[in-house]
């Protein structure tokens, strides 16, 4: 078969990193191929010189046998590939429809043709069955239907070859299903994918093929029906790998952190939740559950209408982080972009934030101090950096996220509220952060971990399963994973 894609020798450095070394990818036409490794393996990297963001250092780029465009040429580029990421690249303060024709107006004159506009804009999305007004705002739409939007972009550029990277991280379990009915239908119609994924699972479900990266190295590229999963995990690991055993915990009496009766308009209503001392609390549930909501609610990220959240016994002023992480909290946020880590600031200022009163006199933080702690906090989350100067924004997405489940650890808090802590991290750096929790929970914190993830789910004491709003069940340890999703859908009580 002819090779759409294919990317050879490439080499990228950025400064005395080497993000890729001599990698390469050789992708089929027509076929879903995925592209896995570990954090800071240099995926990204890849997307970036596939996609034309970036010059590589050295190595060459082809499209159907063809050399790639030169980077200036934005519109050849448009023409060849696209990439719908886990951030997107669509506007929020545009409509649908002017993000659709960014930089391609239909114009009378000099004027914009607002109603020809969106006629078009409409006509592309009924193209590919995306079920969208054009005239919301993007930044009002689901991140379900904004993949749609950048892809249903995508193929309006004619590009037959998109690439999703990490496109499930914020999907719950239906939205997922429906992506990837929509990717098998347009494999059908001859488009080539590159699928970026930590979940190995998805790989084998949507994917023909694999290439593995290491350390900035091409390892292997099988058909997935020939790489069993174990070889999968010890080609991007170097070894073999155990699954993750969850530890028993033996909770204490104290209640670290509850809320009682909170109710937060079209979002949740009357939850009372209790977390004990040495106890972990999940909270499960689609995306419409509230579940999200009522974690940041607790973390004072939001404010509910009416109820409390106390800590460690005590009212937390509602809605005010600052109070919250006073009184004892650490948290993970869903959207590590916005609320997770400063990019500018260096791997140590962001991991030791909420200690930087202690480490100083005076409110003035020690370098040899931070740097100290954030030494120990890079080893044991082991986050891959040049070290505690480098920022945060230059961290793969994997290693970012380590970055922020350490500055939830650092204070030793009594509670901790984790939101999808291991979105985009490696499986084998997935056990280091649940571990990580683990570990707290021994100290004595109370947790509580929301997540689409039932892997992260079986940390759990107890799973609270949320529906429309409303706690409706309390699952005690020892679920299935069919029991935990009937009772999510609604199907069973
Ligand atoms: N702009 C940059 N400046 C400095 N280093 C960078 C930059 N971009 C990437 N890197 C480094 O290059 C390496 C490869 O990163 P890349 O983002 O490609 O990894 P990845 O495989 O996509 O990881 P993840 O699974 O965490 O997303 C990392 O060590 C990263 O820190």
């Amino acid at each position: 078969m002819k090779n759409h894609v294919e990317a050879r020798n490439v080499v990228k450095r950025f400064g005395p990193t080497v993000a890729l070394n001599g990698a390469g990818i050789a992708i089929a036409e027509g076929e879903t191929h995925a592209l896995v490794g570990r954090n800071g393996a240099g995926k990204s990297t890849l997307v970036s010189i596939l996609t034309g963001l970036q010059p590589a250092d050295e190595g060459e780029v082809l499209f159907s046998g063809e050399p790639a465009p030169v980077l200036a040429d934005r519109d050849a580029w448009r023409q060849r590939v696209a990439c719908v990421y886990q951030k997107s690249t669509i506007i929020p303060a545009l409509t649908v429809a002017e993000n659709l024709f960014l930089n391609r107006q239909a114009t009378k004159g000099l004027k914009i043709n607002w109603r020809g506009l969106r006629a078009e804009a409409r006509e592309l999305l009924d193209t590919y069955e995306v079920d969208v007004d054009v005239r919301a705002l993007a930044g009002d739409l689901t991140v379900e239907q904004r993949q749609l939007v950048e892809i249903a972009r995508a193929l309006s550029f004619g590009a037959r070859f998109i690439i999703l990277d990490e496109p499930t991280a914020r999907l719950d379990g239906a939205a997922i299903e429906r992506l990837f009915g929509r990717m098998r239908s347009l494999r059908e119609q001859g488009v080539t994918m590159m699928y970026i994924s930590h979940h190995l699972d998805e790989v084998y479900e949507i994917c023909q093929s694999v290439t593995v990266f290491r350390d900035a190295r091409h390892i292997v590229t099988r058909s997935v029906a020939d790489l069993p999963h174990d070889e999968l995990v010890a080609a991007m690991t170097g070894e073999a790998t155990v699954a993750y055993e969850a530890r028993p915990h033996t909770p204490a009496e104290t209640v670290v952190l509850s809320g009682q009766g909170l109710t937060l308009g079209g979002r949740y209503q009357d939850i009372d939740i209790s977390v004990k001392s040495g106890e972990v609390v999940g909270l499960a549930g689609s995306a419409s559950s509230g579940k999200v909501g009522l974690a940041e609610t607790l973390v004072g990220l939001r404010r509910a209408d009416s109820g409390t959240v106390m800590v460690k016994g005590a009212p937390v002023k509602p809605g005010d982080v600052p109070a919250a992480l006073r009184a004892g909290l650490g948290f993970v946020p869903e959207d590590r972009h916005h609320e997770g880590f400063v990019p500018l600031l260096s791997v140590g200022e962001n991991a030791t934030f909420p200690i930087a009163r202690k480490l100083g006199r005076y409110g003035i933080v020690s370098p040899a101090r931070r740097r100290a702690k954030a030494d120990e906090l890079i080893k044991n989350l082991d986050i891959k950096t040049e070290g505690p100067d480098q920022p945060v924004g230059d961290l793969s997405g994997g290693n970012a996220q380590k970055v922020v489940f350490a500055r939830a650890l650092v204070d030793d808090p009594a509670a901790l509220v984790v939101i999808n802590p291991t979105a985009g991290v490696d499986v084998k750096a997935k056990q280091a952060l649940l571990g990580a929790v683990e570990d707290a929970v021994e100290r004595g914190a109370g947790a509580v971990v929301v997540s689409d993830e039932l892997d992260d789910l079986r940390i759990c004491d107890r799973v609270l399963v949320m529906f429309h709003g409303r706690i409706v069940k309390d699952v005690p340890r020892g679920w299935t994973d069919h029991e935990l999703v009937a009772v999510m859908e609604g199907i069973e009580e």
